[in-house]
């Protein structure tokens, strides 16, 4: 049987503060009835994703889409059909959404989506609506007092929401004392910590989850963290992004865009082949090496969650 190909825009209103985004409620009697989805539909022959998201959001909310971005593009098999999610996030919209259509609409608290039942192809957007587009890697810092004063900074003034803590030059005991000072830190701001190292650091210390490197991810069999855990990992090509994939990555970096003076042996992927890999990456994926701030509108263009940087945000 060859399978039907949907292609579906769907979209992510996420509130200004985001803490919350709105999802509708699939009706009982439609292809993955009684779900509940965000909010969009089918593309009309010779309509954009971008033309169909305007209409469909119309058609079911009854707003009018100002401004919208791309959040991610979801491929997923299901038994009877490949459906394509082209996802936007909207900037801007008019009107005060409605289930236009008779359905239920909820604007619901990030940390409670978990409790609504959604489609199988859902999952990388529910990762991706809980993201920023900044992911900060901190550098390598001798003294602890200079770490905190950078990584405040970076929350203050760069409003950074996600912060990698990575110190490869620190011994095991000085890791932890620094990573208790850095989640201290990063709950003043609302923001996520992950540890570069080992699951089991997280034994230790609570904080959000673990950044794998690429090597160690290759070693895993099964996600090692529990469900309530981010789980990242360093990928630079198909086979790491097929393996975050597998092992259940939450999202991944991946590098090296550009060239950089910290790895200049290393050819860089350049952004056509990054968009291709991104593109059946199956969670989301932060563009690494080089990259600043300015590149992260390029990067949601190509498909990407954002920009993960260290230089740009570590001064
Ligand atoms: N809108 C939307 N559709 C989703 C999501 N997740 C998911 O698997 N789907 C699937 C269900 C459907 O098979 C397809 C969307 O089709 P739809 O029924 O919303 O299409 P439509 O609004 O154009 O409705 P219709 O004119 O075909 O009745 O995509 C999601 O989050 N939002
Ligand atoms: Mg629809």
């Amino acid at each position: 049987m060859v399978k039907r190909r949907v292609h579906v825009a769907a979209a992510a209103i996420i509130s200004r503060d985001s803490r919350r985004v709105l999802i509708a409620r699939r009706p009982s009697n439609v292809d993955q009835g009684g779900l509940w989805e965000f909010p969009g539909g089918k593309l009309a022959p010779y309509e954009t994703g971008f033309e169909a998201l305007k209409r469909e959001l119309h058609e079911e909310l009854g707003v009018e889409i100002q401004r919208a971005q791309p959040l991610i593009r979801v491929h997923h098999e299901y038994p009877d059909k490949h459906i394509l999610l082209d996802v936007w996030q909207i900037l801007a919209f008019a009107g005060e959404p409605f289930g236009r259509e008779g359905q239920a609409v909820r604007w619901v608290a990030m940390d409670e989506l978990h409790s609504y039942p959604f489609p199988a192809a859902n999952l990388p957007i529910l990762r991706a609506v809980m993201l920023p587009t900044e992911y900060l890697i901190s550098d390598e810092e001798e003294d602890d007092e200079v770490f905190l004063t950078k990584l405040g900074r970076a929350l203050r003034e760069d409003g950074i929401r996600l912060v990698q803590l990575r110190a490869k030059n620190l011994e095991p005991d000085a890791y932890l004392v620094r990573a208790e000072k850095a989640l201290g830190l990063c709950r003043e701001y609302d923001a996520r910590l992950l540890l570069n190292g080992e699951p089991e650091l997280l034994q230790s210390i609570d904080a959000d989850g673990v950044h794998l490197t690429s090597e160690r991810l290759m070693s895993l069999e099964r996600r090692p963290l529990a469900e309530s855990k981010w789980l990242s990992a360093s990928t630079h090509d198909r086979v790491q992004l097929d393996q975050a994939a597998r092992i259940g990555c939450d999202f991944v970096t991946l590098s090296p865009l550009r060239t950089t003076p910290s790895h200049p042996e290393v050819d860089p992927l350049g952004w056509h082949d990054f968009q291709q890999l991104v593109e059946t990456a199956a969670m989301p994926v932060f563009a690494l090496g080089g990259m600043t701030r300015h590149d992260a509108n390029h990067a949601r263009a190509v498909g990407a969650q954002g920009i993960a940087s260290i230089r740009d945000f570590w001064k």
